[in-house]
């Protein structure tokens, strides 16, 4: 079953096109990351599915029914990110509380658990948390809720190294203890690849691309030495980024080579090598295939 389908939508801020023309569905009980840079539009396409936000055009379903302001959809799903507010007056204890009663699927078990874990006083005032222990309380919070549908939006902003480590992998065994359906928004893969099992890819609010994070590996190759040793073999290829260090190139293109080919292409002492995921994303979404050194070049 599809949790989320939508196509076509879009959401339009004065001129700007936020979210252009996006279709895709996100099956149950899967692992999402929503990948995309600054001002992709990650966080106005989590809050239409939310139902904080009205889309502009096109269509959306969360759990079958138009998300926008519909009790049903929002009994189902939680919307975790760095601006959760909460009553000030109110200590940690007070919120988990209030929290217990309004979702169904509570664990107290894993509030008390991770409150104590991360060392946060149960007294303590969420206005006076830093803003690391506020992402962590925030994420205790979207663990416990053990909602159908959990949203997170840049969730670690400000937790450390550690901290985000452990809620990484506090993530994966909740999850595997309680399989829920999870979208976790992020500039970059490298941290949190190993949770997912599907990545979307957004660039300029449109669908860049989205695909099993297996076949994410697979997506890209590199290839490496002399320009007139590979010419022949890139004709006809989409180059996604390119550099050129010395007399060597190097060049990222689509994975479509045929095994004949790679053969030939090993053969003729071009190095072919792996992406890594999150480099494919950036390439995918860079506004220039040369990257930032270009700019040097150019103004030398
Ligand atoms: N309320 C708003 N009014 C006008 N423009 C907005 C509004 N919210 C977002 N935008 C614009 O819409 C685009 C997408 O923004 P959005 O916050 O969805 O991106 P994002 O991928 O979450 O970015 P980031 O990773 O920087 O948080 C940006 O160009 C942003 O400036």
């Amino acid at each position: 079953m599809n949790v989320i389908e939508c196509s076509g939508l879009t959401k339009v801020y004065g001129s700007r096109k936020a979210v252009n023309d996006l279709s895709f569905t996100i099956a149950e009980n899967k692992i999402t990351g929503l990948i995309g840079r600054n001002g992709a539009g990650k966080t106005t396409l989590l809050k239409i599915i939310a139902g904080y936000y009205r889309k502009s055009a096109g269509k959306i379903t969360v759990f079958s029914k138009n998300p926008f302001n519909n009790i049903q959809v929002a009994e189902k799903l939680i919307f975790v990110d760095d601006r959760m507010s909460f009553p000030p007056a109110l200590a940690l204890s007070e919120i988990l509380s209030s929290a217990a009663a309004f979702y169904p699927h509570w664990n107290k078990r894993i509030a008390d658990g991770l409150l104590n874990y991360f060392q946060l006083e149960p007294k303590e005032k969420h206005q006076y948390l830093s803003k690391g222990m506020a992402s962590t309380f925030n994420m205790i919070i979207g663990l416990a809720s053990r909602c159908p549908l959990t949203i997170y939006d840049e969730p670690t902003t400000g937790m450390d190294a550690a901290v985000r480590k452990d809620f990484y992998r506090a993530l994966l065994k909740d999850y595997i203890e309680q399989p829920r359906t999870i979208i976790l928004s992020s500039h970059l893969l490298n941290e949190i690849e190993d949770l997912l099992e599907d990545v979307l890819l957004l660039r300029g609010g449109s669908k860049e691309l989205q695909l099993p994070i297996a076949e994410l590996k697979h997506y890209a190759v590199g290839l490496s030495g002399r320009e007139e040793a590979f010419a022949e073999f890139i004709n006809d290829v989409d180059i996604l980024h390119q550099k050129q260090m010395g007399n060597v190139k190097y060049i990222v293109v689509r994975n479509n080579f045929s095994e004949s080919l790679q053969k030939r292409i090993g053969m003729s002492g071009v190095e072919m090598t792996p992406v890594a995921t999150d480099d494919v994303c950036v390439y995918l979404t860079a506004g220039n295939k040369g990257g930032i050194d270009d700019v040097f070049h150019r103004s030398e």
